[in-house]
């Protein structure tokens, strides 16, 4: 299957961000990765609803949503309203996941769930059925830019298999210092979706490091 990159434009230059959207658009990227944080469920506050109907009016690839926040449930139709395809929420701000979920599907959009470092794969065990996505955090959630934490291999692998023995059609998101020295290595444990930002947006030839990515992974 395809695998997908989605730059994350929290490591956009938000001075020019119209350029950088307009930069996905062109490029070999499949998606839009769009972190909002609410400086509570994570000690960063990114940006928020303004700034993603911004980006909706100008990104023509699908939007994920990837939502550090607490009771996410407050927001579900804004983010709907907003453009967004693919709504992920924390397993650890969601007290009634399943509810969440729904609620999700019920507006239009995927649903996901992402997954903090230190969460095991194996709480989604009762939900994975009902999952589009899961995000596995590769770095904890909060800032761009950090360093790749490598028991994430396995928990990939772990997925895959749950996904496979769950007969689920759930698609695996990793979030979190990808680069192109752990691209290929994330795809062949199982992942179909790299979310990328500080690799692509801080180096010399963005468009050129997504089709790097988009190469070495499919
Ligand atoms: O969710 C996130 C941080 O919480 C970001 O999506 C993630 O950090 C991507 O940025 P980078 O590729 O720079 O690590
Ligand atoms: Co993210």
């Amino acid at each position: 299957m395809n695998k997908l990159i989605a730059p994350s434009i929290l490591a956009a230059d938000f001075a020019n961000l119209q350029r950088d959207i307009e930069m996905v658009n062109a490029s070999d990227a499949d998606w839009f990765h769009i972190d909002i944080m609410d400086g509570v469920f994570v000690p960063n506050i990114s940006f928020g609803m303004p700034v993603l109907k911004a980006i909706s009016k100008h990104a023509t690839k699908t939007i994920d949503v990837h939502l550090m926040i607490v009771d996410p449930d407050r927001y579900i139709q804004t983010f709907a309203d907003l453009g967004a395809n693919v709504l992920t929420v924390h397993y650890e701000a969601c007290t009634h996941l399943h509810r969440t979920i729904q609620a999700i599907k019920a507006a239009g959009m995927k649903a996901g769930v992402a997954l903090n470092p230190h969460t095991p794969i194996a709480v989604l065990e009762d939900i994975i059925k009902d999952l589009d996505l899961v995000c596995i955090m590769s770095v904890n959630p909060g800032f761009g830019g950090q360093s790749f934490i490598e028991n994430t291999y396995k928990k990939v692998s772990q997925l895959k298999h749950l996904i496979e023995f769950s007969e689920s059609n759930c698609q695996i998101e990793i979030d979190g210092g990808v680069t192109d020295q752990n691209a290929s290595a994330l795809v062949e444990a199982g992942a179909d979706v790299l979310v990328a930002g500080s690799f692509v947006f801080k180096s010399e030839d963005p468009t050129a490091t997504i089709a790097n990515l988009k190469a070495i992974t499919n």
